[in-house]
């Protein structure tokens, strides 16, 4: 795990409500673990949990159909409303891997805790199987590429950054919950 400067923020005292607490907002590139990780962490420490991919279907139809039928631009401005609506103090939120592309939702996430979730391409073509994520629908040449493209955008934003390509989920977990306790977030 690699940590920026510690946040400024007191420890928490006894009263202190999850709710008054930035949000926990999980970045990174397609198959990072960002959804699994992030429904994992609220349900650890008792916060609500939201995925911005999730909330994009729910309100408009399937990922690979949005773009089919409107384009990738149409998905990103669903996204960005998705992230708007789900960024708010105590959540813990999974990005979608492309939601750092919109300049006001980065903006938001300056009032997160930023979490970079990352994960080398050979785990990530393990992962990929299954479909549902158009931009690399031709495969980990496309993922490869786009995660390249983006580093230095998630590079930017993150606070802290855990790679998941040989560490089990349980152990990202506790790491994650063990760096954000000791910072009182
Ligand atoms: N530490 C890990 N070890 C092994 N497998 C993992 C780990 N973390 C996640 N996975 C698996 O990788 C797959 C992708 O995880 P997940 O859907 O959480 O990624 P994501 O970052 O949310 O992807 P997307 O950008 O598509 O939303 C899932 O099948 C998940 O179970
Ligand atoms: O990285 C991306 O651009 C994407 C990631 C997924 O989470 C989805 O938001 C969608 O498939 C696009
Ligand atoms: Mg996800």
């Amino acid at each position: 795990m690699t940590g920026g400067a510690a946040p400024t923020g007191e420890a928490p005292r006894p009263g202190d409500e999850a709710s008054d607490r930035p949000p926990i907002a999980l970045i990174g590139p397609m198959a990072a673990g960002k959804t699994s990780l992030g429904r994992k962490l609220a349900s650890r420490i008792g916060r609500t949990f939201a995925d911005t991919d999730r909330l994009v279907v729910l309100e408009h139809g399937p990922i690979p159909e949005i773009f089919a039928a409107h384009g990738e631009a149409v998905f990103r401005r669903w996204e960005a409303e998705a992230v708007r609506r789900a960024l708010v103090p105590g959540t813990v939120v999974a990005l979608g891997g492309g939601a750092v592309l919109d300049e006001g939702s980065r903006e938001l996430l300056g009032a997160a805790t930023v979490v970079l979730v990352t994960v080398d391409e050979h785990a990530a073509e393990r992962r990929l199987g299954g479909g549902g994520r158009p931009l690399v629908a031709d495969g980990i040449d496309a993922w490869r590429r786009i995660a390249a493209e983006r580093e230095p955008l998630y590079r930017s934003l993150a606070d802290v950054t855990l790679d998941t390509s040989r560490t089990p989920m349980a152990r990202v977990l506790d790491e994650l919950q063990a760096w954000l306790a000791e910072r009182g977030l």
